[in-house]
């Protein structure tokens, strides 16, 4: 949250220490994040009629208004760090859940929504590469055990990618020199590959932003 981010202490992009827990929110934050996804979706395809459209402003405004009371920074929110929940929580990644993740790669499970509709009933193109970002970043997180940014990120779409199927996706980092870690991933709908990225993830110094 930019507004309350001067107060916190800040020791460059990232916190080595980034706390995770499954208990922030309280216990009906997964229920919470489930429903937000679910408006999502709902706004991706309804057309509501004037008097719904006003009816709906009505609720949300209210609803916005007394989530300002509640809003904390980055470090501490919920979302991104509630590693029980798909994508961490993270309402802006697809969902995901992790099978695995070690220094040799990760393995997840990701779906797409009806709000990451592309165009004629399949994924969004920038939908599948946030993905491969979000896990090719984690990919080399792993490896080094240290934060690391997207220095460049290349993706190969090789067939449409469907909604509400779950995927399979894999990033590893296949070479590594110094701080520069290449990254591959793949993204499979059963045996047939949807996309693959080539990319370039950079291990962050101490203090780097
Ligand atoms: C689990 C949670 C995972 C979350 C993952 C989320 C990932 C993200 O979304 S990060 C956000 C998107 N990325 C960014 O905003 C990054 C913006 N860019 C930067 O901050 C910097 O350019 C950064 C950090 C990538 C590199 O800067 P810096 O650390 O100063 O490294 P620098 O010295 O320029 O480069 C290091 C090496 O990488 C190479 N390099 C850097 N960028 C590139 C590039 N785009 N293409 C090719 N090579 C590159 C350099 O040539 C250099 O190579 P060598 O050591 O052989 O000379």
């Amino acid at each position: 949250m930019s507004d309350s981010s001067p107060t916190v202490p800040h020791e460059g992009g990232f916190r080595p220490d980034l706390d995770i827990s499954t208990e922030r929110g309280g216990p009906h934050y997964a229920e919470f994040s489930e429903q937000v996804r679910t408006l999502m979706d709902k706004a991706r395809f309804a057309c509501p009629t004037d008097e719904l459209a006003v009816e709906a402003i009505a609720v949300l405004s209210e609803l916005n208004a007394k989530l300002d009371a509640h809003l904390v920074d980055e470090w501490t929110t919920p979302a991104g760090t509630r590693v029980d929940l798909p994508a961490r929580g993270n309402l802006t990644l697809p969902p995901y859940e992790i099978e695995e993740a070690t220094p040799e790669g990760v393995l997840a499970t990701v779906w797409f929504r009806p709000y990451h509709l592309g165009g004629n009933g399949v994924t969004h193109g920038g939908q599948v590469a946030v993905a491969f970002d979000d896990l090719g970043g984690m990919a080399s997180l792993v490896a080094v055990n240290g934060v690391c940014r997207t220095a460049y990120l290349k993706v190969n779409y090789r067939s449409l990618t469907p909604l509400n199927t779950r995927l399979t996706i894999r990033t590893w980092v296949e070479r590594r020199e110094g701080r520069k870690l290449f990254v591959a991933g793949t993204l499979h709908d059963g045996d047939r590959l949807c996309a693959d990225i080539e990319s370039l993830f950079i291990e962050l110094r101490p203090g780097q932003a």
